[in-house]
């Protein structure tokens, strides 16, 4: 099939195609599973560092999976999910209200990581009883909560995953991004990055959304002019991406940070 290149999330982003393509089991054979162990594999390092992380989390364009905040849920009290895309923000509700489950054995790996022997639904329903709100938004703008705002905009801690070089199509816009993300973090609260560099777009369905093709120095430099300090950053070459049908990225990334006081 044809692809046209879009921007549009509420009408071309099909959430389904999204993770029946990028959210498969983690012991897949075609190499999406490794990429799916190894988000967990950052965020599991990220999160065991010397550093308590606060009560209340905001997760940035969730998208229609909660694999972003399962090991950082362990650290705090209170998760609001957030994303753009109408559908997406459905299945999440679905997900909280309990119609809908995260891929199994995603959450079995996360829990293998730290020695976790509960039975997989008792994991799930206490990462569903943890999260509290679940908000429209648009990173894009200095309002970032489009509908409903949280009654306390500022969090503990924000993690954030393939969302803000994936929304913009330039590293100008990324840097827009990022500033109307970091203003929601509290003093002396933590921002969790994961994502790729050097990306020009990703495939969901018969489109192309374009990527604006970041560096790691865009990160780094990106996070200290909001007034954050680095703790952790972590890089993964992807070689052999090139002719990939899927992405073009060169590398993962993923930045632990923290907001002077
Ligand atoms: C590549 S997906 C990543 C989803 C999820 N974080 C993950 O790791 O699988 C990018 C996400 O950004 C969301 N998004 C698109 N435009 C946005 C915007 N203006 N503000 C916030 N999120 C947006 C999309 O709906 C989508 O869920």
């Amino acid at each position: 099939m044809e692809e046209r290149t879009t921007t549009d999330y509420a009408r071309n982003f099909d959430p389904e195609w999204f993770l029946s393509h990028y959210h498969c089991p983690v012991d897949d054979k075609d190499g999406m599973g490794q990429g799916l162990k190894s988000i967990q594999d950052t965020l599991h390092d990220l999160c065991s560092q010397d550093v308590r992380f606060g009560e209340r989390l905001l997760d940035v364009g969730t998208g229609p999976t909660v694999h972003s905040v399962l090991r950082i849920s362990r650290e705090v009290r209170d998760i609001d999910l957030s994303d753009y895309t109408p559908g997406n923000i459905q299945i999440l509700k679905d997900w909280k209200d309990g119609k809908r489950n995260e891929e199994m054995s995603l959450i079995q790996y996360e829990m293998k990581l730290v020695g976790d022997t509960r039975p997989v639904e008792e994991r799930e329903q206490e990462l569903r009883d943890k999260v509290k709100g679940i908000y429209a938004i648009d990173v894009t703008t200095g309002n970032v909560f489009i509908e409903h705002a949280p009654k306390n905009p500022s969090y503990d801690v924000i993690t954030s995953l393939l969302c803000l070089e994936a929304v913009s199509d330039s590293r100008e816009v990324y840097k827009k991004c990022l500033a109307n993300v970091t203003r929601l973090v509290k003093e002396g609260g933590y921002i969790i990055m994961l994502g790729v560099l050097e990306s020009t777009f990703y495939k969901v369905g018969s489109f192309r959304f374009p990527c604006a093709p970041i560096t790691a120095e865009d990160v780094i430099a990106g996070v200290k002019a909001n007034g954050f300090k680095v703790i952790k950053f972590t890089s993964l070459p992807t070689p052999g991406m090139e002719d990939n049908e899927f992405s073009d990225c060169k590398a993962t990334f993923g930045i632990l940070a923290q907001k002077s006081t």
